[in-house]
């Protein structure tokens, strides 16, 4: 019998590589989305493209869904969730708590004798499927048997494309690992995932070279004016010091996990590779989006910051970084409006501990005090 997926945020992530993947693991797709024009494009489209750009360009093609407008017809939503036997999401950590409450509704729904429903967030953030099910089962905890929650890190570096309706463009690389130990045995077959005993070294290593890298890349190349992130690469200042925060970051990844120096080493030189990929159209302003987000105590800049000063180990770049993402604005971005009108009311200590999460007398707080009067001073 067919299976069916649902996954929340038909966006570049949902569409150009969770979508993607589980299509071609054989499942039916159900998009579920809040915006309405995109809800109604998939739903007029009979399939969209998948163009992977890089050595190993390709296109893939991807049929067999349908798409819902949660917003608006959240009974659907709720439905599909009631009959499918994934449901995925890639929202933006911000926006789990608002599809909980389908999800919640389609638990309840669901049959009884019906096989538990896989769910897996598909967010950058470390353990979004446990934010996702503590949200999700909030005043429904008999609910907890009729899922399985998994944690999972998602790597594929997809710009926000427009131009050509629902087709997307992704980079020639992926990896989506998923932590193995709640299906107890029974994991779905997936190929385009790779199921693993611990999650924390692959989610961290992709969080704070991946993403830690490319923010320093999109906060200090868009200070230097850069357009691209390619071009940001090519820029010496913004590159020295893309290579300093990884050097910090790699330093910790190898004490904390045990990586071996050269295998980590390649990992970040691929990394910088794909940030090279002159055919990836992508921007410091994508890139740098939500900067209160990634200046959060869990985020890219922050707890790597934060274990190196706990370990004595250098962290300047880290704390250079933060310099630099304060300071980005975009008229397109609301966060970095509201991290401005935050620098021109609150005092260094009051910023360092509501949007960074580190409290007086805690490692970091009186260098990240210093490192915000000086941007409050330039
Ligand atoms: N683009 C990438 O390169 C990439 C790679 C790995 C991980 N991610 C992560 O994936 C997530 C999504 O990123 P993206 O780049 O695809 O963003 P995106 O903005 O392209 O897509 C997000 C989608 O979620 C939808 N959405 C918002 N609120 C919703 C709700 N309540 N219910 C259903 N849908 C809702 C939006 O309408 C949008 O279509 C983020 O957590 C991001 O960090 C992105
Ligand atoms: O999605 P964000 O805002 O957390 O981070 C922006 C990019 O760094 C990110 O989307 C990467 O392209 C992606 O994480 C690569 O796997």
């Amino acid at each position: 019998m067919t299976q069916t997926a649902v996954h929340f945020g038909a966006g570049n992530i949902g569409r150009g590589f969770i979508g993607l993947a589980l299509h071609e693991a054989g499942y039916d797709l159900v998009f579920s989305d809040v915006n309405a024009e995109l809800v109604d494009a998939l739903n007029a489209a009979d399939s969209y493209a998948v163009h992977e750009v890089g050595a190993e360009a390709r296109t893939h093609t991807v049929d067999r869904f349908r798409a819902v407008n949660s917003a608006t017809n959240e009974a659907d939503a709720v439905a599909a969730v009631a009959g499918a036997d994934i449901a995925t999401c890639a929202v933006g950590a911000g926006v789990l708590k608002f599809i909980a409450p389908v999800i919640r509704e389609g638990l309840r729904e669901r049959a009884a004798d019906a096989p538990k429903l896989v769910v897996l967030a598909c967010e950058n953030a470390i353990n979004a499927t446990d934010t996702l099910r503590d949200f999700v089962l909030d005043g429904a905890p008999e609910l907890a048997d009729r899922a399985i929650f998994a944690n999972t890190a998602v790597d594929r570096i997809i710009p926000a494309v427009h131009a050509e309706g629902l087709d997307v463009v992704v980079e020639d690389f992926s990896e989506w690992a998923i932590e193995r130990g709640p299906f107890a045995g029974a994991e779905p077959s997936i190929p385009d995932a790779h199921f693993v005993d611990d999650l924390a070294p692959y989610i961290r290593r992709k969080l704070f070279t991946v993403n830690t890298g490319h923010a320093t890349a999109a906060y200090w190349g868009s200070l230097a004016g850069e357009e691209s992130i390619a071009s940001a690469l090519g820029n010496a200042k913004v590159r020295e010091e893309v290579d300093a925060v990884l050097a910090e970051t790699s330093e910790l990844l190898i004490a904390q996990f045990g990586f071996g120096k050269d295998e980590h080493a390649a990992y970040v030189a691929r990394t910088i590779q794909r940030f090279e990929n002159p055919e990836l159209p992508d921007t410091p302003t994508r890139i740098g989006r939500q900067p209160l987000r990634k200046l959060s105590r869990h985020e890219r800049f922050i707890e790597p910051a934060f274990d190196l000063a706990t370990r004595g180990l250098e962290h300047g770049a880290l704390l250079r970084a933060v310099g630099a993402a304060l300071q980005f604005r975009s008229d397109d971005d609301e966060q970095s409006q509201e991290l401005g009108r935050l620098l021109e009311t609150l005092e260094p200590e009051q910023v360092v501990a509501q949007v960074m999460g580190v409290e007086p007398g805690e490692v970091l707080h009186d260098e990240l005090v210093e490192v915000v009067r000086g941007v409050d001073e330039a």
